[in-house]
């Protein structure tokens, strides 16, 4: 039997708001994905979130076709209080409806005049998500209060915040252990809620430690028990089974989705809603998206989209991001290339075209004649039945990578090595004769030290000498590179070098080593990765410049001259 608890709500005054805000008269849908990157997300380390932020990343979730976009806690964090304001003024949105989040009101004061709880009003969100404490030690530890209180704060705040037309969620915090401690408690909370006109009620594994048949059976249970509540889930990632536990929450009936872009959040983050959604979309079948209204956004942008947020929160992307990362479908292995030759099926779990992701083939020792054959594709070269040069080119990555190269990360000097087999030689932009650099200090310990380089080599005709000098032998090298080559080769000038990687493959010899460098350049539409290996930085850089040289101006469909 459920322990009674007696709810005192306090009388509330007139209304002082004219009219409720625009989405508040809607109703949920079948199904409800809620974002909180801009409130939950916002809690990870690291992430400040500028209002203009939060008012650039809205967008990208509309575009997705999220139901709900989570902004900010209005009335406690002032960047969130403004983002309300301004996003009312600024925001078109197609489908989200935004949602303030806030906490109930606080223990012994009417909820009408707590003023956090007036604030959530003031914010003019359509929606107002709370969170309520459902766990009986969290009411009595950290609210410092009993439990018929606490049951009074969810009813009051919910009934202020209904009477002034605002649609009302509550996230019930600590659900997960509150249950497990003390089910009664915990299930009061969730009818005390509902009672006062919740219209969805969602269990949060906040301190993210549930595995997925957990989260099953308490949903299944509470389903059972309190079957009006509408139920939806919110799951931490601190057992890393966030988004497990919330795709068993939805397939035990939760109708409700919470979670964030990226994963980002408090500590090990929140459920990515990405993955999340991707699942249910793709997995179960379920349409839990809003069907892109003129062709664009939705599954197929969800790439597009988590890297857009990423350039915003400046927050750098995982590759090994399911679904969205570079390397999600990034084939290394021989024996899957080989496979995915005849049907990429075989070694992918979905068609990565169905999230705007794509296939790539990494040709590296473990790669085999067909995945040389399929890099080649990529690069518009037809190798089909090649058998030998196949071989060759495969036995040559293999002997280069027991050197020091490493190809997966140097797709440029992999196509350069390609064309030498292919076409028998590199393209003949130029011809080196020779290179020096000199590092020089002039002047007391302090100073910094200054280099300098020279480059004898023959292009356009004419034998060229140019002397760069930069702030390390490096720099210096690529100034007199460029210098000797721009006179023939003016497209040059847009080559900007955006990355430079060395490391240090033989770690016994000291400073014997071989060096491994890899360089990444732009010409601001394309970028493109080299890599040079030797026992002498220099010369690895050299090489990793020259390969970066080469592939530019094959790229931008200039002939030697
Ligand atoms: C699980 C989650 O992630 S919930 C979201 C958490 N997000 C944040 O905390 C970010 C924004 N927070 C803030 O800006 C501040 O913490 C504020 C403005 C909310 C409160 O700041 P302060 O008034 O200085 O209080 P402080 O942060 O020290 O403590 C939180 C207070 O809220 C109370 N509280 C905690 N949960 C609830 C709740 N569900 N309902 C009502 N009150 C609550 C605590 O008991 C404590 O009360 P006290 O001040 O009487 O001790
Ligand atoms: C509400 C919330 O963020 C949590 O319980 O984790």
């Amino acid at each position: 039997m459920p322990r009674r608890v007696t709810v005192s709500t306090t009388p509330l005054p007139p209304t002082g708001w004219a009219h409720a805000p625009r989405g508040a008269g809607e109703r949920p849908g079948a199904f409800d994905v809620y974002d909180t990157t801009l409130r939950d997300g916002a809690q990870q380390e690291g992430m400040n979130l500028s209002v203009s932020d939060k008012l650039a990343i809205a967008p990208l979730l509309d575009e997705l076709g999220v139901g709900y976009i989570e902004g900010g806690w209005p009335g406690a964090i002032p960047k969130d209080t403004e983002f309300f304001a301004r996003a009312a003024k600024e925001l078109r949105l197609r489908h989200a409806v935004l949602a303030a989040f806030g906490a109930t009101r606080k223990p012994g004061v009417r909820a009408w005049d707590d003023p956090q709880v007036r604030a959530l009003l003031d914010s003019e969100a359509p929606v107002v998500t709370l969170v309520a404490k459902s766990d009986i030690r969290h009411v009595e530890r950290a609210l410092r209060t009993d439990g018929p209180e606490n049951l009074a704060m969810i009813a009051d705040t919910v009934a202020v915040l209904r009477r002034e037309g605002r649609r009302v969620v509550v996230d019930a915090e600590h659900f997960f252990d509150g249950y497990a401690y003390d089910p009664q408690y915990a299930l009061s909370a969730l009818r005390t809620a509902v009672e006062a006109g919740a219209e969805t009620v969602v269990l949060c594994d906040t301190n993210g430690g549930m595995l997925p048949a957990g989260v099953f059976a308490t949903v299944t249970a509470v389903r059972e028990q309190v079957p009006d509540a509408r139920l939806g889930i919110h799951a931490h990632n601190d057992s890393g089974c966030a988004v497990a536990n919330s795709i068993a929450a939805v397939e035990a009936g939760a109708v409700h989705l919470q979670g964030t872009v990226n994963g980002y959040g408090e500590r090990t983050g929140n459920a990515d809603l990405l993955a999340t959604v991707a699942n249910l979309e793709l997995k179960t079948g379920r349409h839990v998206l809003a069907p892109p209204p003129d062709g664009t956004g939705g599954l197929a942008e969800l790439t597009r989209i988590a890297y857009q947020i990423s350039e915003i929160t400046n927050i750098a992307p995982f590759a090994r991001q399911p679904y969205v990362g570079a390397s999600a479908f990034a084939h290394k292995a021989g024996l899957h290339a080989s496979a995915i030759k005849v049907d990429p099926d075989l070694y992918q779990h979905i068609d990565p075209t169905a999230v705007g992701n794509d296939m790539r083939m990494l040709v590296s020792d473990m790669a085999g004649r067909a995945s040389v054959e399929l890099k080649g594709r990529e690069f518009g070269l037809d190798l089909t039945g090649q058998h030998d040069l196949l071989g060759r080119v495969t036995q040559r990555v293999k002997d280069a990578e027991a050197q020091g190269y490493t190809y997966d990360a140097a797709d440029a000097s992999f196509e350069l090595l390609l064309l030498e087999e292919v076409e028998g030689g590199r393209p003949g932009y130029f011809r080196v004769e020779s290179w020096r650099t000199i590092v020089e200090r002039a002047g007391s310990r302090g100073t910094p030290a200054t280099a300098e380089a020279t480059v004898k080599l023959h292009a356009g005709g004419e034998r060229i000498v140019a002397t760069g000098e930069g702030n390390g032998p490096v720099n210096a090298l690529d100034a007199a590179l460029r210098l000797a080559l721009l006179r023939v080769y003016p497209e040059l000038a847009e080559f900007e070098l955006i990355d430079f990687k060395v490391r240090i493959l033989d770690t016994n010899h000291g400073t014997d080593a071989i060096t491994r460098v890899l360089i990444e350049t732009t010409d601001g539409t394309t970028a493109w990765s080299t890599v040079g290996v030797g026992p002498n930085l220099i010369e690895a850089a050299w090489e990793a410049l020259t390969d970066s040289a080469i592939w530019g101006l094959r790229n931008r469909g200039v002939d030697p001259r």
